[in-house]
């Protein structure tokens, strides 16, 4: 008997968004994005376009004014750019908490935040306290986190932005890497064009405010991407793209 083929089902989609607070502000308009499991989206835009409240959207804290948001993730990870560790548990001890919250016996639970903590390349730091930690450290342990519960969905909301540049090309590297390996789907918000590319297997550009998705560009690199790959020809032309789409947005 012929097999019939089944759509995928979008690991996110927001069909026809609208979403207008009690103020008056309209903060998103008509939004379409359609995000395939194990895809990673990228979305930039001006500042005050709407991109947090897509997240917020996004992750169900929000509920949108008009269309629909399609989120059927059972599990899905957020990482934000504060880290929002608790400071009196150890590195290992914050990585366990959403196993020991879900009550998973603890053999099992120590296993696995000792594998998320390898993952983020913080073996070794189990024992430290947050606050014994650099900015950068601090994020890989929300990262690792955030791995905990093996994400089909990954929400980022600009998690790098409040580091200091080298750290955050070292992230980018190991984000990518870990993506590489894990394969979830991610919707990651950024202001910068280049992360966005380095990371990303597709770019969405939005409008100045009120948002919604006005270009979209294919980051075709496979992943894991080499650090060298921000000097690639291609990868200029496509950055200049994405950043000459967003200036004639924001005008
Ligand atoms: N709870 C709220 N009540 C009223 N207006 C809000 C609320 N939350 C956000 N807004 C407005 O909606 C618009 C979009 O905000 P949002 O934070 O999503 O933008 P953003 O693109 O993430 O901004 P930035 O790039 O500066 O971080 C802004 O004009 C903001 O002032």
């Amino acid at each position: 008997m012929p097999t019939v083929p089944t759509s995928v089902e979008a690991a996110l989609r927001f069909d026809g968004v609208d979403k207008y607070f009690d103020n008056g502000t309209t903060a998103l308009t008509g939004l379409d994005l359609s995000i395939a499991p194990g895809e990673f989206v990228a979305a930039v835009g001006p500042s005050g376009c709407g991109k947090s409240t897509l997240l917020r959207l996004a992750s169900g804290l929000d509920s949108a004014t008009g269309g629909t948001v399609h989120a059927p993730a059972d599990s899905v990870g957020y990482v934000f750019q504060d880290p929002t560790l608790l400071p009196w548990r150890t590195v290992l001890a914050n990585v366990e908490l959403p196993a020991e919250l879900a009550g998973t016996p603890k053999a099992e639970r120590r296993a696995r935040a000792l594998d998320a903590l390898r993952l983020v390349g913080l073996d070794g730091f189990e024992k430290q306290l947050p606050g014994q930690l650099s900015g950068g450290m601090r994020m890989r342990v929300s990262l690792a986190r955030a791995l905990m519960t093996q994400p089909s969905l990954f929400l980022f909301d600009e998690p790098f932005g409040a580091l200091d540049e080298m750290t955050r090309l070292r992230m980018q590297e190991e984000l990518q890497r870990i993506f590489a390996d894990a394969g979830f789907a991610a919707l990651f918000i950024t202001h910068s064009v280049t992360e966005a590319v380095f990371l990303a297997g597709r770019v969405v550009v939005m409008s100045a405010r009120p948002g919604r998705i006005t270009a979209s560009f294919d980051v075709p690199f496979p992943h894991p991407r080499p650090a060298e790959l921000r000097y690639d020809p291609e990868f200029g032309r496509i950055a200049g793209e994405v950043s000459a789409t967003l200036r004639g947005g924001s005008q």
